[in-house]
């Protein structure tokens, strides 16, 4: 699914006006509807909502809830702050139909027009919408401040009013603490970043039937990683021919003394994904301990207690590389040898991230196309510090294109950054936050590699099942009881669900 600026969000607006065609005070209607079904459902038992608007179109969307929620039989009382003298057109219609229904309205002129507020409320947030354009100052940025004080339940309609769907927000106490976000047609790039976590919680995105032809050809670098893109991803194995060489052979290099779980959990996730043949390539001390756990994957081994040769034996597909593996100098020195030497594509996450960090000169001996998977510190290591979010996508950006590397940068919205496109990820929850989750992802995405996944499908995917797994097994267990080990286990449940 497509993320797309205000700017283009606009134009599907005047392009479906003009299209379809449509009123816009009936796309307003439409939108605002959707708006409405969706708080009726979810509060019905509410006893009683205020809604905020400006007076631009966000306001007006707020104005048809207010109306439609009175009819419903809700208790309403609708605010208004004036933005300047000016008012919408579709604002205007909108405040004389709510009038019409001996709504209660009033106007917020000044600090003491501000109503009283109790936790019990429900807030529905039209002040601003896609038409911001400066940070809210005075009377607007007060009553911002208020209503996050409220400690009320805040529905935001489109976007929290202060935060901007596509740029830093420099005044972070001038921006609506939403509960929930109805957003509309498309989400807003800003719903993915770190830095807005506390406007952000949980969203919904309406579909209010902006023209999809004309929004599929509108060029954009972001993109989030649906369900549909993931069915459209999976290669269902229909080939009777197939035998284990069809399946390709995922090489994990990694482990030391002490962790030997991580390249475990990575060959378990690799062959469960349906790598057709395994080889864990890790110290000798873990010999045992790989052949034990997993029987199915052969193993190889190095110097006694950590990696230093690093001399596989194997061609392999594709190979894995870092889990548990330490940063000695002898392993460093080793690590430097094998990139010097090698031609297979990579999958490069923990300590062979940090010997990357340590040695960056190093990145310009990866293959094109290698697959690098940090945790938020751990790209700050490479990329270096960031002042805010979209500062850190440029840097991502930059850094891909010098490198030619894929970068999945992991967090709440896993990032695939290639130098065409970012995938934010649409799956997972904290259930993820566990020990050996990454290795297990790493194992996902070199397994899927090996059978013929390009680097692109095989990350975007890779992140889609990993999160998908924790979100099937939370929906009958408690998330602090899930385990790096369960998330193999999910896997099956997740590709069923892509069959349907
Ligand atoms: N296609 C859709 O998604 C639809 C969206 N709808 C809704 O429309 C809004 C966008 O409406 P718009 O009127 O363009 O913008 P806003 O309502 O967000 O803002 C109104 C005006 O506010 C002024 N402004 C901007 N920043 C500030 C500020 N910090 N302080 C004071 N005033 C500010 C600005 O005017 P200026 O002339 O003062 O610059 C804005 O124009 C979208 O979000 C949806 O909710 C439709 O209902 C259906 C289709
Ligand atoms: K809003």
């Amino acid at each position: 699914m497509k993320i797309l600026s205000p700017k283009q969000i606009a134009e599907a607006d005047h392009y479906t006006i003009k299209n379809e065609p449509i009123s816009p005070v009936n796309l307003m209607e439409r939108a605002a509807t959707k708006c409405f079904e969706w708080i009726s459902s979810n509060f019905e038992n509410t006893k009683s909502v205020k809604v905020f608007c400006g007076t631009g179109n966000n306001g007006g969307d707020g104005l048809v809830i207010a109306r439609l929620l009175k009819n419903k039989g809700f208790s309403v009382k609708t605010f208004i702050l004036p933005l300047g003298n000016k008012q919408t057109e579709e604002f205007s219609i909108n405040l004389k139909r709510l009038d019409d229904v001996c709504a209660k309205i009033v106007f917020i002129e000044k600090q003491e027009d501000l109503p009283k507020l109790s936790p019990r409320d429900l807030i529905i947030d039209a002040i601003f919408g896609n038409g911001l354009n400066r940070a809210p100052e005075g009377l607007s940025k007060n009553l911002i401040q208020y209503i996050n004080e409220a400690k009320a339940t805040v529905i935001a309609i489109d976007i929290p009013s202060g935060l901007f769907s596509g740029k830093s927000v420099t005044a972070k106490d001038s921006v609506i603490k939403a509960h929930h976000t109805l957003t509309f047609q498309v989400p807003k790039l800003a719903f993915f970043l770190p830095d807005n976590k506390n406007f952000i919680k949980d969203w919904t995105i309406l579909d209010i039937k902006l023209n999809t032809s004309f929004i599929n050809k509108l060029p954009t670098k972001y993109h989030y990683f649906t369900a549909q893109e993931a069915k459209a991803t999976y290669k269902a194995r229909n080939d009777k021919w197939a035998h284990k060489g069809t399946y390709g052979h995922s090489l994990i290099i990694g482990g030391s003394y002490g962790k030997i779980g991580a390249p475990t959990l990575s060959a378990k996730a690799a062959l469960k994904i349906g790598s057709g043949l395994v080889t864990a390539y890790i110290p000798k001390c873990g010999y045992t301990i790989m052949q034990t756990a997993l029987p199915e994957v052969m193993a190889e081994t190095d110097h006694e207690i950590e990696l230093a040769d690093f001399t596989p034996t194997i061609n392999a597909t594709v190979i894995e590389i870092g889990p548990g593996m330490g940063t000695s100098d002898l392993t460093l020195a080793g690590f430097k040898k094998f990139l010097q030497n090698n031609k297979t594509p990579l999958v490069v996450d923990a300590d062979a991230l940090n010997c990357l960090a340590l040695n960056k000169e190093l990145l310009t001996l990866l293959p094109k196309n290698s697959i690098l998977t940090p945790h938020p510190k751990e790209l700050e290591r490479l990329i270096g510090k960031w002042d805010n979010d979209y500062e850190k996508l440029e840097k991502i950006k930059i850094f891909v294109e010098k490198y030619s590397i894929i970068l999945v940068v992991k967090g709440a919205y896993t990032l695939t950054a290639t130098k065409e496109a970012f995938y934010f990820n649409s799956t997972g929850n904290n259930a993820l936050a566990t020990a050996g989750s990454g290795d297990v992802l790493t194992g996902i995405i070199t397994g899927l590699l090996a059978q013929g996944y390009s680097p692109r499908e095989a990350s975007c995917f890779g992140v889609y099942i990993h999160g998908r797994t924790a979100e099937i097994y939370t929906t009958n267990h408690a998330p602090e009881t899930f385990t790096a080990s369960l998330i193999a286990d999910y896997l099956s449940d997740v590709i069923l669900e892509l069959q349907e």
